[in-house]
């Protein structure tokens, strides 16, 4: 232990803490709009795109009447695209890339060409694996796809062209790489930190994504034909969220800096990652483990709702008054995504004797609004969001949990791919919001001058006893 940074921690916790607190009232003085949302819920408008297109409220003359959320890759209803490829047979999340990327649907001949390069670039520079991906391996692989993604910026001569075709090959090129630098980052935390065997299996040019993500997580690399059409599904419901979630609007900071391309992706997953964002799917497995350790009968609404009750208080779990997988900062009566993944999650359920959890979670969906809408002010509606089903259908899948944000990273580097670009072509202005200053201006005072103060300490000191 840093002593010398303890004892430092511990004088100057309690002058640390409540410090940097604004008075909440000078945001209304000031207009400031938190979260950039008004009080109503809606986001500022901070850009224009022909990526994808949102819907949670009907217009009713001049009314917005919230409604089932709808969403769009390039126009066509994400609900299509699934069953469209479900229904044909095909494996979509290359269509749905090609699509979000190139603006249209791919022919046959299209498709095929996309696959086969999409294949050619599965391969990652001599001894990366050995020497980046397996040193200091963590249970955070969000952290060890960043490290890879980052250094793999040394290996590129053009890292900094920013030429519309070089930006499409780094893109490319991630989107090929994700899934194996996030596979093979999962093994080496497997192997070093839980002391598992350790293989390490190429991917195939042959397969589709979804199918070699299960290839190389298994000893066996074996899955069924149905195993990787719901992962397939999957990563199609994942890609794209328009410029304004979290991470693609990171993105779009990052791009308008001229920043370089691993950078920018970097940026993104860290922001991908956040609880509130993508983490949440991870958020949602402990919370339900949660909930079973402290629910005696999970057949028992009533307990069930005590327990929600709990959550929202502050008082269960990781005290942060949230329901993670519900909510979302757009969707209003419903996230289109949700529903989707419920229709495949009842079945999967059946085939795998799982029916009394599938029942907990409808039970969740069903009474988790209502404690929200009971205790916070609800403009628009909650419901159930992308991540509250997507962790439930992995474990189904023997997927580890350490694998579900960044499953979703390995979809949505198709969308921030499609946001680079479109903010490279049409905006090239840095995106810089201004924050009103409140700060007091203040005399400055020699050294010697100064008060001396006194620390009463000793509220570090508890945090680390805990
Ligand atoms: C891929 C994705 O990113 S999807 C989202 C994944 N995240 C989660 O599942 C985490 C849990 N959910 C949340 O934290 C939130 O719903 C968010 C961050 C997604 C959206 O938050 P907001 O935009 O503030 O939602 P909204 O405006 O509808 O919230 C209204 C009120 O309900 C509260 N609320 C919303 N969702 C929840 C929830 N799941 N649990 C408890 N309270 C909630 C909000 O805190 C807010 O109350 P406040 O004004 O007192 O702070
Ligand atoms: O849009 C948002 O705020 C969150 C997001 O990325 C998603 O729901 O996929």
């Amino acid at each position: 232990m840093n002593h010398l940074l303890f004892d430092f921690l511990d004088k100057h916790a309690d002058m640390y803490e409540g410090k940097d607190a604004i008075n909440p009232e000078l945001y209304d003085l000031y207009k400031v709009k938190r979260g950039l949302r008004d009080k109503n819920g809606n986001g500022v408008v901070a850009g224009l795109t022909t990526i994808s297109t949102i819907e949670a409220f009907d217009i009713s003359g001049d009314q917005k009447v919230p409604c089932d959320g709808r969403l769009y890759y390039r126009g066509y209803d994400v609900r299509e695209l699934v069953s469209g490829t479900v229904r044909e047979k095909r494996f979509g999340f290359e269509e749905a890339a090609y699509l979000l990327m190139f603006g249209c649907l791919p022919d046959r001949r299209e498709l095929k060409q996309f696959c086969d390069v999409l294949g050619s670039m599965r391969t990652l520079p001599t001894n990366f694996v050995r020497d980046v991906i397996m040193k200091a391996p963590s249970r955070d692989i969000m952290n060890s796809l960043m490290k890879s993604i980052l250094t793999l910026a040394s290996y590129d001569s053009r890292v900094n062209d920013l030429s519309e075709v070089n930006v499409l090959r780094q893109c490319m090129m991630l989107i090929s790489e994700v899934p194996m630098m996030a596979v093979y980052g999962y093994h080496a935390y497997n192997h070093y930190e839980c002391e598992e065997s350790m293989y390490i299996h190429r991917p195939s040019p042959e397969l589709s994504t979804a199918e070699n993500i299960l290839m190389m997580l298994r000893p066996d690399k074996k899955y069924t034909e149905l195993e990787a059409r719901v992962l397939d599904v999957a990563l199609m419901l994942h890609m794209e969220h328009g410029g304004g979630n979290n991470s693609t609007f990171t993105t779009h900071v990052v791009t308008s800096s001229g920043s370089d391309t691993y950078s920018v992706m970097a940026a993104a997953l860290a922001s991908l990652k956040g609880p509130k964002h993508g983490g949440a799917n991870i958020k949602v497995m402990e919370m339900m483990d949660d909930l079973r350790a402290n629910v005696s009968d999970t057949k028992d609404e009533d307990e069930i709702r005590n327990y929600l009750d709990q959550l929202v208080d502050k008082q269960a779990f990781d005290k942060k008054g949230l329901i993670y997988g519900m909510g979302h900062a757009v969707y209003s009566l419903s996230d289109p995504r949700a529903v989707v993944f419920k229709s495949f999650v009842e079945s999967l359920a059946k085939e795998k004797g799982r029916m009394d959890d599938y029942h907990l979670y409808t039970t969740i969906e069903r009474l988790a609004p209502e404690v929200i809408a009971e205790k916070r002010k609800i403009y628009k509606g909650v419901s159930a969001n992308v991540d509250f089903y997507s962790g439930f259908v992995y474990s189904m899948l023997g997927i580890p949990v350490e694998l579900y944000t960044p499953i979703f990273a390995m979809a949505r580097v198709v969308g921030w791919s499609a946001h680079r670009m479109e903010e490279l072509v049409n905006a090239d202005k840095i995106i810089r919001p201004a924050y009103k200053s409140v700060a007091e201006k203040r005399i400055y005072q020699p050294i010697d001058k100064r008060q001396e103060r006194e620390l009463a300490g000793g509220n570090y000191r508890k945090i680390e006893e805990k």
